[in-house]
C-alpha cells in the first residue's frame, strides 16, 4: 500500500497514532503541520498570526499535494485539511483514508491545556470544538475508507483496530 492517511479533529490523535502506526507497519511517518513548520521555520500559530488562516490553508494544500504523491508514507493531516474540496479529492484518491472518530467532549479534554492550536484561542474554546466537530464530521465521513473509534482507551487499542481494518479490506 502506498499511503495511509489519518484524518479527524484536533486532538483525535492523528499525530500520536500516525507516528506509532508507521513504526509498526515499517513505513515513514510525516505530519503535514510539522512539514509546514519545517519549511517555514516557524510554528503553526505564528503562521496564523502572520498570514491568517487563509495563508496557512494555502501552505497546507501545497504540502498535501506533495506528500500524497510520495510513496510509503503514513500521513497525519491537520484537522482542517478536509475543508477544501481540492484537498478532499487528493486525499480520497491517493491513499487509504482513516477517520479517527472521537466525541467532542473527549477532544476538548485532550486539547484544553494545549496552546499550540490557534483556532482554540477564542473566549469559549469548548464551544468552538463542538461547533467545528458538527461542521466537519460529515466531511471526514465523506472521504473515509475506514472509520475507527479513537476516543477510548490508549493509542495501542486504536492502532490494533486500524491494523485489523486494513487487513480485512486487504490493504495491509
Ligand atoms: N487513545 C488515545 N489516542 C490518541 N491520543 C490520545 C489517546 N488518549 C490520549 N491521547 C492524547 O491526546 C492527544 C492527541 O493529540 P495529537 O496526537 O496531537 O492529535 P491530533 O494530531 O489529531 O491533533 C495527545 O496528547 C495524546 O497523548
Ligand atoms: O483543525 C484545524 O483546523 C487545525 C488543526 C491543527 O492540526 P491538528 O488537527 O493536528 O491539531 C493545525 O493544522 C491547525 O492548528 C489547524
Ligand atoms: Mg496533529
Amino acid at each position: 500500500m502506498d499511503r495511509i492517511i489519518l484524518i479527524g479533529m484536533m486532538g483525535a490523535g492523528k499525530t500520536t497514532i500516525g507516528r506509532e502506526l508507521a513504526k509498526r507497519c515499517g513505513m515513514r511517518f510525516v505530519d503535514c503541520d510539522h512539514e509546514i513548520e519545517a519549511r517555514t521555520g516557524v510554528s503553526v500559530p505564528t503562521i496564523f498570526e502572520i498570514e491568517g488562516e487563509e495563508g496557512f490553508r494555502r501552505r497546507e494544500t501545497q504540502v498535501i499535494d506533495e506528500l500524497t504523491c510520495t510513496p510509503g508514507l503514513v500521513i497525519a493531516t491537520g484537522g482542517g485539511a478536509v475543508l477544501s474540496p481540492l484537498n478532499r479529492t487528493m486525499l480520497a484518491e491517493r491513499g487509504v483514508v482513516i477517520y479517527l472518530n472521537v466525541p467532542p467532549q473527549v477532544l476538548w479534554e485532550r486539547t484544553r491545556h494545549d496552546r499550540n492550536r490557534p483556532l482554540l484561542r477564542v473566549p469559549n474554546p469548548r464551544e468552538r470544538i463542538f461547533a467545528l466537530h458538527r461542521e466537519r464530521d460529515p466531511l471526514y465521513r465523506e472521504i473515509a475508507d475506514i472509520i475507527v473509534d479513537g476516543g477510548r482507551g490508549n493509542p495501542g487499542g486504536t492502532i490494533r483496530q486500524i491494523r485489523k481494518a486494513l487487513e480485512i479490506c486487504g490493504k495491509a
